[in-house]
């Protein structure tokens, strides 16, 4: 990881949830911090080495994957998640100074945020029209710009707190309270973040056409060496209709020999498999693991095959 001249990017402007997310990152409040306007442009960044890393969001507890990021990371020069951070939620309805809720027809906001306030809106604000926003903070901003199409926008806290010219309309719209992002932090291919026991693997696996049961024997190589699935997603590869890859979050870090068994298995059924990164969770819990799918238990199963390739001279055949 970078030290404190490090240089990230993130979806921007400031006040979004993935400027909060990047501020959990240690270092992140003295390292240099650039604002991107959409996921491409922060990765792009990335790859052409202008930036050390870029926080963007992945995975919402509403609305599922952030589409995205999973096509932007899926494709193009190869990148690696490094760390993920995990943060709450929480909403607020903000406008110009002087406005009230029954003078609000349209609202901006990022489409995740919109996804995730549509039940308060539709009871307190029926009809309301939504107008797409970069990002929630983009959408707050762009209130106090001349020429407004909007009428609201739905942010962070945060945005209200800092902006004078902003008003709170309404706070804790949200339709779930427990909402959750997922935020993931990714770099060009570089050092794999250490083994924690408490980690996780990101792949890519293109789906084998015209061969029955692909998906079944994909999750055949998680399932038979007890690696656990935490997210499985299907996304059309763009290349044609019908042609999907799929995104996977599994228990576990590349070292572990259960965890690198599945994915050589994977190689083997999908060859384009793209490997994104193993790094630690961000809830740090331990991943549980059967003895029989233990870094051991790969390692005798392993010593037991080259023993029989390579039948040492002199010593008696054994039984077994
Ligand atoms: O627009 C933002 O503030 C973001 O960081 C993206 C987003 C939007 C809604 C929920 C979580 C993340």
């Amino acid at each position: 990881m970078p030290g404190p001249a490090a240089i990230y990017t993130f979806l921007g402007p400031q006040g979004t949830f993935t400027e909060a997310a990047l501020m959990q990152v240690p270092g992140a409040a003295e390292a240099t911090r650039v604002p991107a306007s959409n996921v491409n442009a922060a990765l792009d960044m990335v790859r052409d080495g202008s930036v050390h890393a870029a926080m963007v969001p992945i995975e919402n507890s509403v609305e599922g994957g952030v589409t995205a990021t999973l096509d932007a990371i899926a494709g193009g020069p190869e990148l690696r998640i490094t760390r993920e951070v995990l943060v709450p939620i929480s909403f607020v309805l903000v406008a110009r100074p002087g406005m009230a809720l029954a003078d609000i027809r349209r609202i901006s906001t990022h489409g995740h945020a919109w996804a995730q306030c549509r039940l308060w809106v539709e009871t307190n604000i029926p009809g309301a029209e939504y107008v797409p926003g970069s990002s929630t903070a983009a959408a707050a901003l762009g209130l106090l710009a001349d020429g407004a199409h909007y009428d609201a926008a739905i942010c962070a806290p945060i945005v209200a707190q800092e902006q004078p010219g902003l008003s709170v309309l309404a706070e804790n719209i949200g339709d779930n309270p427990g909402a959750v992002t997922r935020f993931i932090m990714v770099s060009r291919p570089g050092e794999l973040p250490q083994r924690t026991g408490a980690d996780k693997t990101t792949v890519v696996v293109p789906l084998p056409e015209d061969r029955p049961g692909a998906l079944m024997e994909i999750l055949d190589q998680f399932a038979t060496r007890g690696v656990n699935l935490s997210r499985i997603e299907s996304r059309p590869t763009g290349q044609y209709l019908g042609h999907y890859f799929f995104s996977i979050d599994a228990d576990g870090h590349v070292q572990d020999a259960r965890v690198a068994d599945a994915l050589a298995g994977l190689h083997r059924i999908s060859p384009a498999t793209r490997f994104l990164g193993s790094y630690g969770r961000a809830d740090a819990q331990k991943v549980v693991v059967a003895p029989h799918t233990s870094d051991e238990a790969f390692h005798a199963a392993h010593q037991w095959v080259d023993g029989i390739l390579q039948p040492r001279p002199g010593l008696p055949e054994t039984a077994s």
